[in-house]
């Protein structure tokens, strides 16, 4: 493929506002009409995995310009169609209604498991011994400098754990069991599958020897990449409702594959012209994830990808008075890799001289467990800042 054009712009016709009705989730309340919505593109997976040009024109832009995207997985890959992939990039183990099936298997499995009782839930909290696997309770986080609280309970659960490639840690029975293994398995590979496909053609589009970013995330490699629920109760009072349930942040690692069906989700976009913009909601589509950028992207890549901020608030309108769940994969860096500015690539050598920042010496699990438990109550909110700047 030829080199991308970092001005490149690209078609509309499947970025929002657009009739998206027909992917509304038939059994919850609507999403309204009447709130801002975040001009996420709609990329194809069947598309990216088909190694169309135009496809990942748009998917780099996404990637630099809001660093969130839709990500319609519905017919892409699956049993039988390796041969689909572009011949250059290996993108074995895509199977995007295969992770679909996973995600809803793994819903059920999440309301199942916030339904412990919180003494049995708060025995995972392995935040003393300075995890940030396993339970996080209601409110045990910080949502700002103040220390507000949050409003949801976390439940992290490890790649390497799952896949039997690091310390297995103590979990609820429910979690113990074989078929929940082996359903976080299938979710874990299938979402690291298309994470790997993101990276090749993010590497490819920065002008990176092949591999250099997939090499940096190696399914079998130690990494703090994890599986994530998260869960907000209703608020209880109008007050409550105005309040964040996840305060502001950009994601520490590189790939975030989220699945949400209720709203709530919302994200900053950047300044148009030096004018600040409003948050916007990131409307759940049926069939669909939502993938956005990390910190540990803008760090390899000296700034030219994006990690935007992104919050969440109350469900909208009539969800508001529902239970929020959302399913998250968390993809990072291996554990020993620094965060710095990668070599080989015409494009980010230019970006660094232009910034002419100096890098922190940090490998990835340093940096993510300094934000990870920075967040958290008596944390050091201060020290545990991302690459959003003075984007807060
Ligand atoms: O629940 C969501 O929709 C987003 C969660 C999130 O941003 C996170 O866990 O980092
Ligand atoms: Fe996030």
């Amino acid at each position: 493929m030829a080199q991308i054009s970092s001005n490149a712009t690209a078609p509309t016709a499947d970025s929002l506002p657009d009739n998206l009705n027909h992917l509304e989730f038939d059994d919850l309340p609507a999403f309204p009409e009447n709130v801002p919505t975040a001009p996420l593109l709609r990329l194809s997976l069947k598309t990216l995995l088909a190694g169309d040009a135009g496809e990942e024109e748009r998917l780099w832009k996404a990637s630099r310009e809001l660093g969130f995207f839709y990500l319609d997985l519905r017919g892409a890959g699956g049993p039988g169609s390796e041969d689909l992939g572009e011949v250059e990039v290996k993108d074995g183990g895509v199977d995007g209604d295969g992770l679909l099936k996973d995600a809803d298997m793994l819903f059920k499995l999440g309301e199942q498991l916030f339904a412990l009782p919180t003494e049995e839930k708060q025995k995972y909290d392995f935040k003393d011994q300075g995890s940030y696997f396993g339970y996080k309770g209601l409110g045990a986080g910080v949502l700002d400098a103040k220390g507000t609280k949050d409003r949801n309970e976390f439940y992290n659960v490890s790649k390497d754990d799952i896949l039997g490639t690091g310390e297995r840690l103590p979990a609820p029975a429910l979690l113990e069991a074989e078929d929940s293994r082996v359903c976080l398995a299938s979710y874990i590979r299938r979402s690291h599958a298309i994470v790997s496909l993101i990276l090749g053609r993010l590497e490819k589009a920065l002008g990176l020897p092949a591999c250099t970013l997939r090499d940096l995330h190696r399914l079998q490699g130690e990494s703090g990449d994890q599986v994530r629920w998260v869960r907000a109760p209703p608020s209880s009072t109008p007050q409550s409702a105005q309040q964040q349930t996840l305060g502001e942040h950009t994601d520490f690692g590189s790939i975030t594959i989220l699945f949400n069906r209720l709203g709530g989700l919302q994200v900053l976009p950047p300044d148009v012209n030096g004018v600040p913009q409003q948050w916007c909601y990131v409307k759940p589509l049926r069939g669909h994830c939502v993938v956005n950028l990390g910190d540990a992207m803008v760090k390899f890549s000296a700034g030219v990808l994006r990690s935007n901020i992104h919050r969440v608030v109350a469900p909208p309108g009539e969800q508001e008075q529902l239970t929020r769940m959302s399913l998250v994969y968390f993809a990072r860096p291996e554990d020993k890799i620094l965060l710095k500015a990668l070599e080989g690539s015409k494009i980010i050598d230019q970006a660094k001289t232009t910034s002419g920042e100096d890098e922190e010496d940090i490998s990835a699990k340093e940096w993510i467990l300094r934000r990870a438990l920075g967040r958290r109550t008596g944390g050091d909110w201060e020290k545990a800042g991302g690459t959003e700047g003075s984007r807060i």
